[in-house]
C-alpha cells in the first residue's frame, strides 16, 4: 500500500514519493485497422511506443493478426497489445478506442493510379465507418487508406447516415505530404529537415497536393521559381516515385508509417490537453468551395479544434491551387456517388 495519498493544489495527486498528473488524460486506446500491413505493422511498432497509449488494438483480416500483436506484446513498454482478427471482431477492436486509424485497404502497383483503388477500397472504408458509428461514435478517425480525396467523403457521408457524423473527428491523413516537401526543401536548402515546416494543403493525389513553399520556415534561401516547380512536381509524384521503385512490391510503407505515427501522436497530444498542436489534414471544409480540402488545422479535445486555412500565397500557389480545383471536386463526387447512388 501506498504510504500517503493527498491532493496537491495543482491538481496533481501526491502519493508516497511520487507525484502523478490527474489534469489530462494521458493513456489512450488506439485501434489500428490493417495492422498487418506494409503501413499497419511498423505503424503499429510506433505507437507500442507512444507514451500515450496504453492500449493498442489491432485489427485485419489477415491470418499473421495474433502473431503480429504477440511479436509487439513482447516490447517493454506499458502500452497493452491486443489482436482482432476478421470482420466479426471489428467491433471489439474499436469499442472505446479514442483514435481509430485505418490503413486497411490495397496498395498501388506500377501504372495504377489513386483512383484506380477506389472500388475496393470504398467499400471497407463504408464498412469500417459503419462500425466506428455503431460501437465507437466518439472515436477520432485517421483515414490512410487510398484514394484519400474519395474515401474521407464516404467515411464522412456513412457516418452522416448512420446519425454519427461529427466533421472535427474525420480527417484524412496527408501528414506525409508534408514530411516530403520538409525532407526535400532541407536537402535543397542544407537545413536539418526534422527543423522545416512546410504547409500542404488541397488533397492527397498528383495535381491536388499543394505544397506552400511560399509559407515554409525556414524562409529558402536558394530557391528560384524554377526549383519551386520542380519541388512542387516531385513531391506530388513522390508516391510514384515510389511505387516505381518498390516495382510491384507496394507503395511507401515506411514513410507512410512514420507519418500516421506522427499524426497520431499530434491528435492524441492535442486530446491530452496540450495546445497548440497544428497539423495538416484533409477535413470538412468550412473556408472554400470543396467540401474536403486539406488544411492546417488545429487539433483540440474533439478532433479539429478550428482550421486555420491557408493566406497569402504565390501567384505560383494560386494557379496550381485553381488547377487542381476540378479534380479535387471530381474525387469528392466519387466518393459522395459510391454512397448515395450505387452501393446502398
Ligand atoms: N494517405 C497516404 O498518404 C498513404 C500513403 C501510403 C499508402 N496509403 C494507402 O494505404 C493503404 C494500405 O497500404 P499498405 O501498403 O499498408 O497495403 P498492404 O496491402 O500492405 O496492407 C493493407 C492491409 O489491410 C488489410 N485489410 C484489407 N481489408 C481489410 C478490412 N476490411 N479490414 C481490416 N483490414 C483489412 C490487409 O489484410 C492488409 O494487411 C493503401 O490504400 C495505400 O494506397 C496511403
Ligand atoms: O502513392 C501511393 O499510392 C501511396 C501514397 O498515397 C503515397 O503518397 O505514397
Amino acid at each position: 500500500m501506498f504510504a500517503s495519498i493527498k491532493l496537491l493544489t495543482s491538481g496533481n495527486v501526491f502519493i508516497g514519493a511520487k507525484i502523478f498528473s490527474v489534469t489530462s488524460q494521458r493513456n489512450y486506446k488506439v485501434a489500428v485497422v490493417g495492422a498487418s500491413g506494409g503501413i499497419g505493422q511498423p505503424l503499429s511498432l510506433l505507437l507500442k511506443l507512444n507514451s500515450l497509449v496504453s492500449h493498442l488494438a489491432l485489427h485485419d483480416i489477415a491470418p499473421i493478426t495474433p502473431g503480429v500483436a504477440v511479436d509487439l506484446s513482447h516490447i517493454n513498454t506499458p502500452c497493452r497489445v491486443t489482436s482482432h482478427k476478421g470482420p466479426e471482431q471489428l467491433a471489439e477492436a474499436i469499442r472505446c478506442a479514442s483514435v481509430v486509424v485505418i490503413p486497411a485497404g490495397i496498395p498501388r502497383k506500377p501504372g495504377m493510379s489513386r483512383d484506380d483503388l477506389f472500388k475496393t477500397n470504398a467499400g471497407l472504408i463504408r464498412d469500417i465507418a459503419k462500425a466506428v458509428a455503431r460501437n465507437c461514435p466518439q472515436a477520432i478517425l485517421a483515414i490512410v487508406t487510398n484514394p484519400v480525396n474519395s474515401t474521407v467523403p464516404v467515411a464522412a457521408e456513412i457516418l452522416r447516415i448512420e446519425g454519427a457524423y461529427d466533421g472535427r473527428r474525420v480527417m484524412g491523413v496527408t501528414t506525409l505530404d508534408v514530411v516530403r516537401s520538409c525532407t526535400f526543401i532541407g536537402e535543397l536548402n542544407g537545413v536539418d529537415p526534422t527543423l522545416v515546416s512546410v504547409p500542404v494543403i488541397g488533397g492527397h493525389s498528383g495535381s491536388t497536393i499543394i505544397p506552400l513553399f511560399s509559407q515554409s520556415s525556414p524562409i529558402p534561401n536558394v530557391c528560384s521559381l524554377a526549383d519551386i516547380r520542380a519541388l512542387t512536381t516531385r513531391v506530388q509524384e513522390a508516391g510514384s516515385e515510389v511505387v516505381q521503385a518498390k516495382a510491384g512490391g507496394g507503395s511507401a510503407t515506411l514513410s507512410m508509417a512514420f507519418a500516421a505515427a506522427k499524426f497520431t501522436s499530434s491528435v492524441l497530444r492535442a486530446l491530452s490537453g496540450e495546445k497548440n498542436i497544428v497539423e495538416c489534414a484533409y477535413v470538412a471544409s468550412g473556408l472554400c468551395a470543396p467540401a474536403f480540402f486539406a488544411n492546417p488545422v488545429l487539433l483540440g479535445q474533439y478532433g479539429v479544434e478550428r482550421n486555420l486555412g491557408f493566406n497569402c500565397i504565390s501567384p505560383f500557389e494560386t494557379e496550381i491551387l485553381r488547377n487542381a480545383m476540378p479534380e479535387l471536386l471530381k474525387n469528392i463526387q466519387t466518393g459522395y456517388e459510391f454512397v448515395y447512388r450505387r452501393n446502398r
